[in-house]
C-alpha cells in the first residue's frame, strides 16, 4: 500500500524537521516521538521513507555493510580476496513490532552449521535489516524489556552479537532508532530514553483551518492514493533534493568555539552530566546549517538543536514527563547575545581608534 506523501503532512512542523534531520545525518541518533493518538506520528514516520536518501551498501550482503566502514565476516573475506561490489540502495524504514520475539529481533542461528560455516548459518533477523537504516518502533514504551535490552546493546556497540553454545557470531548493525509513544500508555525507561538523539512532543492542531484541512487531504488520499501522491510529487522530489544536498553540505559545516562553549555552559547549567547531550546538540546544529544550505552555524541554529536533542535530558523525578527548562535556555542565550554584542561594539571602538591614531 502507498504512503501518506510526508510533504501533505499539515502542520507538526517539529516532528518533521527532526526526522528530516536524522536522513540528513543518521549520527544524530535517532528520534522519540511522544504524543497522544491520532496526531499522525506513525503517518509522519512511514512517510519519511520516501524522502530516504541512497547509500553505498556491498553488493548481496543480508546486513548491508559499509564498504568503507565496519564488514561481517562474509564481506570482510570478499574484501580480502578483491570481489567486493558495491552497489546504491535506498535506506529504508524498518518496522519492529511490538510482539516481536527475540529470535526474530537477532536472527536464528543454526548451531551444526555455525561451527562449520561461521556467519552464513545465521538467518538474518530485523537487527541486520536495520543496519544503516531507520529502526522503527510504533509504542516503543510498550516494547518487552528483554528485547529493549537488546536493542540497547546493539545500539551501544553498533554490532549485532549471537552468541550462543559458546559458538559468537556478529555483524554490524547501525540504525537510527526511531520511536513513537503515547505517555499516557507509560513513560520509558530511562537507558533508552537517553539512546535516542532527540525528541518532540506532538500536540493535536488546535487551528481550525488546519484540522479542516487534515480532514479533506485524508479523504482524498484514501479515495485516491495515486492521484492525491501525484499532486504533491514535486514537493517531495523539491525536499529529497534539498535532504541529498544538505547531506553534501553537512561534511563542510563548521562550529564556531564559541557556540561550542555556549553548548556546553547550556548542558552544565542544566545539569545534564552526559557528554552526549553537548554532543548531539553540535552535531544537530550543524545538520540544521546544512539544512539551510549554510556552511557555518548561527545561535539560532543552536537554540533550535536544544529544543531537540535536550528535553528529555533534563533531570527529573522518576515517571515525570521529560520538559525542557525553556526560560534558563533563554537567559542564557540572552547573555551570550549581550556579551556578543559587546564584543562588537568594542571592536567596533578598537577601528575606530585605530582610524584615529593613524590620522
Ligand atoms: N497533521 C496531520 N496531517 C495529515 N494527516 C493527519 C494529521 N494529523 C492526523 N492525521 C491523520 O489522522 C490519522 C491518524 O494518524 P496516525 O495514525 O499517524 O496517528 P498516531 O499519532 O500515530 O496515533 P495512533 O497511535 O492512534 O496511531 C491518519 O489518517 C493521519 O493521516
Amino acid at each position: 500500500m502507498m504512503n501518506y506523501p510526508f510533504t501533505a503532512i499539515v502542520g507538526q512542523e517539529k516532528m518533521k524537521k527532526a526526522l528530516i534531520l536524522n536522513a540528513i545525518n543518521p549520527k544524530i541518533g535517532g528520534v522519540l516521538i511522544r504524543g497522544e493518538k491520532g496526531t499522525a506520528k506513525s503517518t509522519t514516520v512511514r512517510a519519511l521513507a520516501d524522502l530516504l536518501p541512497e547509500i553505498e551498501v556491498v553488493e548481496g550482503c543480508p546486513f548491508n555493510c559499509d564498504p568503507n566502514g565496519d564488514l561481517c565476516d562474509i564481506c570482510r573475506e570478499k574484501k580480502e580476496r578483491g570481489e567486493l561490489k558495491t552497489i546504491k540502495k535506498k535506506m529504508k524504514v524498518i518496522n519492529l513490532p511490538i510482539g516481536a520475539t527475540e529470535d526474530r529481533v537477532i536472527g536464528t542461528l543454526d548451531i551444526e552449521k555455525a561451527i562449520k560455516e561461521g556467519i552464513k548459518a545465521l538467518d538474518p533477523g530485523i537487527l541486520a535489516e536495520a543496519n544503516r537504516n531507520i529502526l522503527y518502533i510504533d509504542e516503543v514504551n510498550l516494547l518487552d524489556d528483554h528485547i529493549v535490552d537488546i536493542l540497547l546493546d546493539a545500539a551501544a556497540m553498533g554490532w549485532n552479537i549471537i552468541e550462543r553454545e559458546g559458538i559468537k557470531i556478529k555483524h554490524p548493525s547501525r540504525f537510527i532508532l526511531v520511536g513513537t509513544m503515547n505517555p499516557e500508555e507509560g513513560e520509558l525507561r530511562p537507558q533508552i530514553l537517553d539512546r535516542f538523539g532527540l525528541m518532540v512532543d506532538v500536540e493535536g492542531l488546535n487551528d481550525i483551518k488546519q484540522r479542516v484541512e487534515v480532514i479533506k487531504r485524508v479523504e482524498e488520499f484514501n479515495e485516491n492514493p495515486e492521484e492525491f501522491y501525484k499532486k504533491y510529487e514535486e514537493e517531495q522530489l523539491k525536499l529529497r533534493e534539498k535532504i541529498e544536498k544538505a547531506r553534501e553540505l553537512l561534511k563542510n559545516v563548521k562550529i564556531s568555539d564559541d557556540l561550542l562553549e555556549l553548548i556546553s555552559k547550556i548542558c552544565i547549567e542544566l545539569g545534564i552530566p552526559t557528554n552526549r547531550a553537548d554532543i548531539t546538540v553540535a552535531r544537530t546544529a550543524k545538520t540544521i546549517a546544512a539544512f539551510n544550505g549554510r556552511d557555518y552555524v548561527t545561535v539560532d541554529d543552536v537554540k533550535e538543536a536544544c529544543e531537540l536533542a535536550l528535553p528529555h535530558r533534563m533531570r527529573r523525578k522518576p515517571f515525570e514527563p521529560p520538559q525542557l527548562n525553556k526560560e534558563k535556555i533563554e537567559q542564557i542565550f540572552n547573555e551570550f547575545e549581550e556579551k556578543n554584542n559587546e564584543k562588537n561594539e568594542d571592536e567596533k571602538g578598537n577601528k575606530e581608534n585605530d582610524k584615529v591614531k593613524k590620522n
